[in-house]
C-alpha cells in the first residue's frame, strides 16, 4: 500500500458516514456514495459497498481467512482483470473492510433516497450469506467517474452483444434464438409477466410486438454491430428509453455535474452544447409530472438535447476499443451459451444432479481457483496479437480472433464442462457490466475554472470512457442463468404464438436483431 492510499484509507475511516457521504447509486449487489466533505485526498471519490457483508469468519472475526469466493474475486480483480481489460478503462481504485456500525449509520440515512424495490434485495445464491450479524463489510474507494461541476456521464449498461451458436442450440429454441436476442426476447418477458422482476420499467414499447415491428426498442446487437449508422441508432433508441421510462431503465443514465437526471422530475443545472436541457419540474399544464411513462409532455423538452447528446456518445464510442473489446470478451469465454452447457451438463450427469432436477450439479459450481483463474488469462493472451494491438479491433476482428483462441485452447464442445462453467462465469461479468463515458466541461479543461458553465462541450474527443461492475459471478449462479434463458426464449415463442393468432390478418414477425 502506497503512502497516497493510506492516507486516503485514514481519510476515509476520520469521515463521518452522515454528513460526509451521500447516496449516489446501487445495483443489485452495491451500494454507491459520493464523497461530500472537505478531505482532499478523497474528493472526487465514491464508496462502493458490498450489500452482502463478508463470509463467516471463524474464531474472533480477526485474521481468519477469506472465503473462496472472495479469493477468486480479488484475485480476478488484481490479477486477472488488468490482463483482459486495459488500465485506461479501469478505475482507479482500493480496497477497504469497513466497520459494520459506520456502515449501518451510513445506509440508514440513506433510505429515503434508495429504490424501495433495492432495499433489503439479497439476491446473491444462499452460500454468500449467513444469518449472524455481520461485524464488517468490504468495500472500495473508487475515483468518482461522473465528475464534477459542469461534466457530463452518461452511463450504458450494453448487456449481451451476440447470438448464441446455432450448433448449440435445441432444433426447438434455435428457431428463436437465432433470430432474437437474449436482451430483447427479456425485455419481452418483462413486459409481459408483471411478476418477473418487477422492478424493472416497462418497455418503452406499450403495445404489442405486431406494433414493435415499426418502433424498435434499444437492440444490444446494434450497438455491437461495428456498423456506425446502428450503433448510432442504438444510442438513440437507449435515449428514447431513458425519456419514457423516466430513467427507471438500468441500460442507460444520464448525470450533469454528478447528479442522475430525470426527465419529468428535475430541473438540471445542466448544459448541453450551450443549450439547457431545462427539464420540467412540472408539465406545461402545471401538473407535477408523475413519471407516467406515457407521459410525453416532459419528453419533449429534452428534444433539443437528443442529437447533440446521442451523436456525441457515438462518435466517442466510434474513436474507441471499448465496444469490441466487449464484445470479445463476452463472446469468446461463451462459445457455448448456457443453453448448449446445460445439454452438455445434462448428458455427462444425468440422476446425478439430486433430488431437486438441476442441470449442473453443486460440485460443478464451486468458484473457481486462481489456477483456473490463470487459465482465463492464458487463453486471453494466447488469442491475442502482443502488444497495445490486444485491445484493438472491431467485432469482426474479435470474431476471428475467437477463431484462433478456440484452435489454440481448444475451448469447445470437447473442452471439459467445469472449464467451460468457469468460462462461462467470466463471460458473464462483460455482459453485465457497465460503460461511463464522461465528457468533462471545457472550460474546466482549459484551466478556466471559474468562468460560467455555460458552454459544456460533447467533443468526442476528449470522452473519457471506463467500465465499471467487473465483479466476479458466482458459479452458483449459473443454473439460475440455465433456467431464465429457457424461461425466456419459450415466453418470446409463446408470445410470438399468441400475437399471430389475436392479429392473425396483417400480422409481421418482429423485426429479428441483426447479428
Ligand atoms: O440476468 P440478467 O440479464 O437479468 O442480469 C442481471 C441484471 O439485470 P438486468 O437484466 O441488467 O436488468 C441485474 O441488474 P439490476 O441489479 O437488476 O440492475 C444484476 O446486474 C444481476 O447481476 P448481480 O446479481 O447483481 O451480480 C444480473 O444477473 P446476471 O445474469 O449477470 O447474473
Ligand atoms: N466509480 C464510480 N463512479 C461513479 N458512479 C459509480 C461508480 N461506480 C458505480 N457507480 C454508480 O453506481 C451504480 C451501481 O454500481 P454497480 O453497477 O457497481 O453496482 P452493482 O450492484 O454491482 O450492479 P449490478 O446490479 O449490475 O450487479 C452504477 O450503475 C453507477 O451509476
Amino acid at each position: 500500500m502506497n503512502d497516497t492510499t493510506r492516507a486516503q484509507i485514514q481519510s476515509l475511516i476520520r469521515s463521518s458516514p452522515t454528513t460526509d457521504w451521500t447516496y449516489l447509486a446501487e445495483g443489485g449487489a452495491h451500494l454507491v456514495f459520493s464523497y461530500c466533505g472537505n478531505e482532499p485526498s478523497i474528493q472526487n471519490k465514491v464508496l462502493r459497498i458490498r450489500k452482502t457483508h463478508l463470509e463467516p469468519r471463524s474464531g474472533n472475526d480477526t485474521g481468519a481467512k477469506p472465503g473462496r469466493y472472495e479469493c477468486a474475486r480479488n484475485y480476478l480483480a488484481t490479477t486477472i482483470t488488468p490482463s483482459l481489460v486495459p488500465p485506461e478503462l479501469l478505475p482507479m481504485e482500493c480496497k477497504v473492510t469497513l466497520n459494520a456500525e459506520w456502515v449501518h449509520k451510513l445506509e440508514r440515512g440513506s433510505l429515503d433516497l434508495r429504490p424501495k424495490e433495492r432495499i433489503s434485495s439479497r439476491r446473491y445464491p444462499s452460500n454468500h450469506q449467513h444469518s449472524t450479524s455481520p461485524t464488517s463489510f468490504q468495500a472500495s474507494l473508487v475515483e468518482n467517474l461522473l465528475g464534477g461541476e459542469g461534466d457530463i456521464a452518461i452511463e450504458i449498461k450494453p448487456k449481451c452483444g451476440f447470438l448464441p451458436d446455432p450448433r448449440y442450440l435445441s432444433s426447438e429454441s434455435k428457431t428463436v434464438k437465432t433470430k432474437y436476442c437474449r436482451f430483447c426476447m427479456h425485455r419481452s418477458l418483462r413486459e409481459t409477466r408483471p411478476t418477473h422482476q418487477t422492478e424493472k420499467p416497462p418497455s418503452a414499447s406499450l403495445t404489442g410486438l405486431a406494433s414493435n415491428s415499426t418502433t424498435w426498442d434499444y437492440c444490444p446487437l446494434d450497438l455491437f454491430s461495428g456498423d456506425r449508422r446502428r450503433r448510432l441508432h442504438a444510442v438513440d433508441q437507449l435515449f428514447d428509453s431513458w425519456l419514457r421510462t423516466a430513467a427507471r431503465g438500468n441500460n442507460f443514465r444520464v448525470f450533469a455535474s454528478g447528479k442522475a437526471i430525470v426527465p419529468g422530475l428535475h430541473k438540471a443545472d445542466a448544459y448541453i452544447d450551450g443549450r439547457s436541457l431545462n427539464l420540467p419540474r412540472e408539465t406545461t399544464d402545471g401538473k407535477k409530472c408523475d413519471n407516467d411513462t406515457t407521459n410525453t409532455t416532459g419528453i419533449t423538452e429534452f428534444e433539443p438535447a437528443r442529437e447533440a447528446l446521442c451523436n456525441a456518445i457515438s462518435h466517442a464510442l466510434d474513436r474507441h476499443t471499448v465496444i469490441p473489446l466487449l464484445y470479445a470478451l463476452q463472446q469468446e469465454f461463451d462459445p457455448l451459451g448456457i443453453e448448449g452447457l446445460g445439454r452438455r451438463s445434462e448428458s455427462l450427469h444425468s440422476g446425478s444432479t439430486g433430488g431437486k432436477k438441476k442441470v449442473f450439479p453443486e460440485a460443478l459450481l464451486v468458484d473457481p481457483t486462481t489456477e483456473e483463474l490463470n487459465l482465463v488469462q492464458e487463453y486471453w493472451l494466447r488469442s491475442r496479437p502482443a502488444g497495445e494491438d490486444r485491445h484493438r479491433g472491431n467485432a469482426r476482428e474479435a470474431e476471428s480472433a475467437s477463431a484462433v483462441a478456440k484452435r489454440s485452447l481448444q475451448l469447445d464442445e470437447a473442452s471439459d464442462l467445469r472449464s467451460l462453467l468457469v468460462f462461462h462465469g467470466i463471460s458473464a461479468i462483460f455482459k453485465d457490466c457497465s460503460i461511463i463515458i464522461r465528457f468533462p466541461n471545457a472550460r474546466k479543461r482549459e484551466g478556466l475554472i471559474d468562468e460560467s458553465l455555460q458552454d459544456l462541450s460533447l467533443d468526442p474527443i476528449h470522452a473519457i470512457i471506463k467500465i465499471i461492475d467487473l465483479d466476479l459471478k458466482p458459479l452458483q449462479k449459473a443454473n439460475k442463468w440455465f433456467e431464465l434463458d429457457d424461461e425466456i426464449w419459450r415466453a418470446y415463442r409463446e408470445r410470438i404464438e399468441l400475437e399471430r393468432l389475436l392479429v392473425s390478418h396483417d400480422f409481421r414477425w418482429p423485426r429479428t436483431c441483426q447479428a
